[in-house]
Formats: structure tokens, C-alpha cells, sequence
């Protein structure tokens, strides 16, 4: 681990040894890395599956599909365990995302809770003047009331949802676009997420990667995941990153 982040440092000191301004902002994933919010999420998919005749899926299954957004997680819900010729059709996908929409909206933060320090991480960073920033691939219409209703919203300046740009992570697209509405350089940000699309979106866009191993990455192992360092809370995450920024609290 020392070693790990011996080389992020090392790496960004290269990087920005021209300007010496290292990490001015952290990037933050939400569903798997601020928030547990599979419950809801598995509550609203296993509700739509009800209205549509079909058995409900295990909560652990339905984790798996959790990564991609809305859409994708409807579909692979759909899909689950049938055969290509038996999956759902752009009609019966177009239904089956309307539902989950309607029972997820009801019920969505109902059971979300951060994990275990993430509140003390997210305190740590700002204490060390960092800027914050939600980068997640869930649609603005759920991330906005989730933050809400889970007391987080205060916490950042910019919040880039699923739907706030043209592409979704894993593209670097809206991890460009947080950094542009934060006025810094992708250089200057760190990624902090769970799962496969946080890593390959910021290996993208050219920042430093943290995975956190407690959220969802699609069913696999943290440890194949492309990243600078797995790092066990948010809390850890904050003590180094204050260090590297300049600015130790
Ligand atoms: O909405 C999803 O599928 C995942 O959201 P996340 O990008 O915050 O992990
Ligand atoms: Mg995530």
C-alpha cells in the first residue's frame, strides 16, 4: 500500500512539477463509494419485476448490475438468466424502466446510508481545502433527492449525474466536464470510486484512480480493477490526499 501511494505521489509530482500544484479537487462516485444504496435500488428493480410477472432476484444479484445507470440496470434486471432470444425488447425495456422509475423515486434514500467514514473522509478533505465533486452514473433526477435526503448535498460544489452529458463513465467525459465546472486541469483531480467505470473513465481523462472495496463493481474483485491503489474507507483516502495536496489539516 505504502508503496502505491509512494508512486501516485511520485507520479503527480512529474506530472505537475511545472506548476507544483498537485490535487486541488477529489471526484467522488456515489452509489458503492459515498452511499450503500442497494437496498432502495433492489426494492424499485424487484418491484418492477412484480408488475411485470416475474420472480424477484437476490439483492446480491441485482448488485452486480448496478454500475452503468438506469437504463442498463434495467435491462440487465430484465435479462437476468434467459437466453439472447428470450430478452427484453426496446418496448418491454421501455416499460420495465418507466416502472422502476416510478417505484424508485418512492423509495430511493429511504435506506441509504453512507459508509462507515465517509462523513469524517469528506470533512477531512474539505478541512484541507480541496473543492469536491459527485461524479456517479445515476440520473439526475435520483442523485439530487438522494443527496437530499441523505444530508450530503452540502458537501459539493459540482454534481455531475449520469445524464449531464452525452456519455457516461466509463467515458471521461463527465469527469472532464466536473473538472471544467470546477476550473482545474483532470490533472489536478483524483477519482475516488468502486467499480470498473470510475477506474477506466479516469485512467481516460489522464487522474489518479482510488478504489474503495466495499461497493459494487459489476460481481468482480476490486483487485483486477486498473487503479493507483485500493484504499480500505474514505477516511484513510482523505488523510493521504491532504498530505499530497499541500495542504496536510
Ligand atoms: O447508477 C449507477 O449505475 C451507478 O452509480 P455510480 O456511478 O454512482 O456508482
Ligand atoms: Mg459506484
Amino acid at each position: 500500500m505504502t508503496d502505491s501511494l509512494s508512486a501516485i505521489r511520485a507520479d503527480a509530482q512529474t506530472d505537475h512539477a511545472d506548476t507544483g500544484s498537485g490535487i486541488r479537487a477529489v471526484l467522488l462516485d456515489l452509489d458503492g463509494t459515498l452511499l450503500d444504496t442497494i437496498t432502495d435500488l433492489a426494492v424499485a428493480v424487484n418491484a418492477m419485476r412484480t408488475d411485470l410477472g416475474l420472480p424477484t432476484l437476490p439483492q446480491d444479484l441485482i448488485a452486480t448490475y448496478v454500475g452503468k445507470g438506469a437504463e442498463d440496470l434495467v435491462q440487465r434486471s430484465l435479462d437476468s438468466g434467459l437466453e439472447a432470444e428470450h430478452q427484453a425488447d426496446a418496448a418491454r425495456q421501455a416499460e420495465g424502466l418507466a416502472l422502476f422509475q416510478t417505484h424508485y423515486a418512492r423509495v430511493n434514500g429511504e435506506q441509504a446510508l453512507p459508509y462507515p467514514g465517509v462523513l469524517d473522509g469528506l470533512a477531512a478533505l474539505q478541512a484541507a481545502g480541496l473543492k469536491l465533486a459527485v461524479v456517479t452514473n445515476k440520473p439526475t433526477a435520483f442523485t439530487l433527492p438522494l443527496l437530499e435526503r441523505t444530508g450530503l448535498t452540502h458537501w459539493f460544489e459540482v454534481i455531475v449525474s449520469g445524464d449531464t452529458c452525452p456519455r457516461k463513465k466509463p467515458d471521461p467525459m463527465p469527469l472532464q466536464h466536473a473538472c471544467d465546472l470546477l476550473g482545474i486541469a483532470p490533472g489536478e483531480a483524483v477519482m475516488i470510486g468502486d467499480s470498473v467505470n470510475d477506474a477506466l473513465s479516469a485512467r481516460a481523462a489522464g487522474m489518479p484512480v482510488l478504489i474503495l472495496p466495499y461497493g459494487y463493481n459489476e460481481g468482480h474483485d476490486v483487485a483486477t480493477l486498473d487503479a493507483d491503489a485500493v484504499i480500505p474507507s474514505m477516511e484513510a483516502i482523505a488523510g493521504w490526499i491532504s498530505q499530497r495536496s499541500g495542504h496536510p489539516k
